[in-house]
């Protein structure tokens, strides 16, 4: 009996020994969760496995204390459904038992009858409304467990579960602000990382409303695309009539670019020859074609680290489009006559004011080639649809001129501001600097730029152009092609200069194909753009 006794004796010290060992164990795996969630599936584990209960559930209230929802299901229940025993238990601050037998025939929420329609009908139902355990006491979920009567009460009374939930509520109570401020820290910092893009961006986009004028609302937008292009690393493709800007926006892009600090490199496609532009674009080795004495590195090489800027892309051969598509896609180049590849690591920024799409259907520029250089495309708007930047650009350009010419401050009229407003431009802004610099030439020191300073419209009869081709002095002439050729060269260099470099308009005001004056320009060895 003795020897009996000490049996149970030592078989009870073993099993509560054994019971202790598996609380610790428990409390350890609730005290490594890391979030609400985490817990409340953890908690449901140990009911399960540990305590042998086979239906629990574990219910939150959500953020804005409206709903109970269960973890990782879509269902949720309102927490003023006072008819759903769970709500009801929330709302009344007090657990309850309800024996499932009656509570299925009474309690008529369809939720709650789907929920236990397949639980045995002898089973009890127990549901605790959770609170956190410290000094804020707010409400955290339910828990509600079913099972035998006998064992859900002998279980659910004893201290060992009283402390098990005092536990469980605490670390939910604990983990849920340790969450809540940190996803509160998290969308703070976002909405100051934002906050602090957009007041970069703002700041970017008024430093550069120094340089490129204006506060049309295409400007505006412009400069917005300008400081997002400078973001990225993509190729720009930067499309607009002659003088609109396109060569002063690329430099803007690099010079707002992480690449900013790296060379710019610049080519006019137009401007050279076919056979050069080749060799311009990649180098060559020495002796890669007669004539190449030296090796030579080409634009690609020198813009390394920094930016190529290829103006007039619509006029480079197809051959070397085919070329250059391979350098924007492999990121390698080969100069002429090398054997082996190089790396290129330099941004594209290419500049037309041909209507590509137009050239493509023609067979003179390559699709493709077209869709990698427009990787971020900008359209620079022309002058007619912004005539209210007109002011704010003449005045600029008078203020140049004058800088640049140390002359005293010119102001232009009203008047004459109004006629600049109505005037045709062809030539976009580059032809209003032209006609401003003309005006402020002819303004005697002192005037006022007034409407009979402006020339006509384009070039007019009175322009400087034609007094100076008209004086030209035939009797001296003794041999007439070298005549002919200075009086062509003098003819094409007064265009040049009045529309400041621009081979475009020069070449159309001319009536020669552009190709045809980049070739006298080269003959003739004049500077231009
Ligand atoms: N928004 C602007 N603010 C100030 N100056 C401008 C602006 N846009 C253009 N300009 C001036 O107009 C002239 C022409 O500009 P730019 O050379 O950039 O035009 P473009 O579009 O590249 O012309 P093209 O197609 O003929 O090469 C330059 O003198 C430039 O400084």
């Amino acid at each position: 009996m003795e020897v009996g006794g000490m049996d149970s004796r030592q078989a009870n010290r073993h099993e509560s020994q054994q019971w202790r060992l598996n609380g610790m164990h428990q409390a350890l795996s609730l005290v490594e969760c890391e979030t609400p969630r985490e817990l409340r599936l953890c908690c449901c584990d140990i009911l399960r496995r540990d305590w042998g209960f086979e239906w629990v559930q574990c219910l939150y209230i959500d953020g804005d204390g409206r709903w109970l929802a269960i973890d990782d299901a879509d269902a949720r229940l309102d927490c003023d459904d006072f008819r759903h025993p769970f709500a009801h238990a929330i709302r009344q601050e007090t657990g309850m038992t309800l024996a499932l037998g009656e509570a299925r025939s009474r309690l008529d929420h369809p939720d709650f009858q789907r929920d236990v329609a397949e639980l045995p009908v002898h089973w009890r139902l127990r549901i605790l409304p959770l609170r956190a355990r410290d000094e804020h006491r707010e409400w955290l979920g339910v828990l509600a467990i079913a099972g035998n009567a006998v064992f859900l009460d002998e279980r659910l009374d004893s201290p060992d579960f009283h402390a098990f939930e005092t536990l469980v509520c605490r670390l939910w109570a604990a983990l849920s602000r340790r969450c809540g401020e940190r996803s509160q820290r998290v969308h703070l910092q976002n909405s100051l990382a934002q906050l602090n893009t957009r007041d970069r961006r703002r700041s970017m986009c008024e430093q550069m409303a120094v340089d490129i004028l204006g506060q049309s609302d295409a400007i505006q937008r412009l400069r917005h695309q300008v400081v997002r292009a400078a973001e990225t690393n993509l190729a720009v493709l930067l499309q607009g009539e002659t003088g609109t800007g396109k060569d002063r926006v690329a430099r803007a892009i690099h010079r707002f670019s992480a690449r900013g600090n790296g060379p710019f490199m610049a080519i006019n496609c137009a401007a050279i020859p076919e056979t050069l532009l080749e060799s311009e674009l990649f180098g060559h080795i020495r002796g890669a074609f007669s004539g190449a004495d030296e090796s030579r590195e080409g634009l690609i090489a020198q813009a390394d680290g920094g930016t190529l800027f290829l103006d007039e892309i619509g006029d480079m051969p197809l051959a070397l489009q085919a070329k250059l598509l391979r350098v924007l896609e492999s990121g390698r180049y080969r100069p002429l006559g090398a054997g082996e590849e190089r790396r290129a690591d330099m941004r594209l920024i290419a500049a037309t004011h041909q209507p590509l799409r137009e050239r493509i259907q023609d067979k003179r520029f390559r699709a493709d080639l077209f869709y990698r250089l427009g990787q971020f495309p900008v359209t620079l708007p022309p002058l007619r649809e912004r005539r209210g930047d007109i002011p704010e650009l003449a005045n600029a350009f008078v203020r140049d001129f004058c800088h640049r010419e140390g002359r005293e401050e010119l102001t232009i009229t009203s008047a004459a501001l109004r006629q600049l407003r109505d005037r045709d431009y062809p030539g976009n802004v580059r032809e209003l600097k032209n006609l401003i610099d003309y005006a402020c030439a002819m303004s005697p020191p002192g005037e006022d730029i007034g409407p009979m300073a402006l020339p006509g419209e384009g070039v007019s009869s009175e322009s400087p152009l034609d007094a100076v081709t008209a004086e030209t002095d035939t009797a001296s002439v003794r041999d007439l092609r070298r005549a002919v050729r200075e009086y062509e060269a003098s003819v094409i260099r007064q265009r040049l200069l009045y529309y400041d470099g621009n081979r475009t308009l020069a070449a159309a005001s001319l009536g020669v194909p552009k190709r045809t004056l980049a070739h006298k320009c080269q003959q003739m060895e004049l500077d231009a753009k």
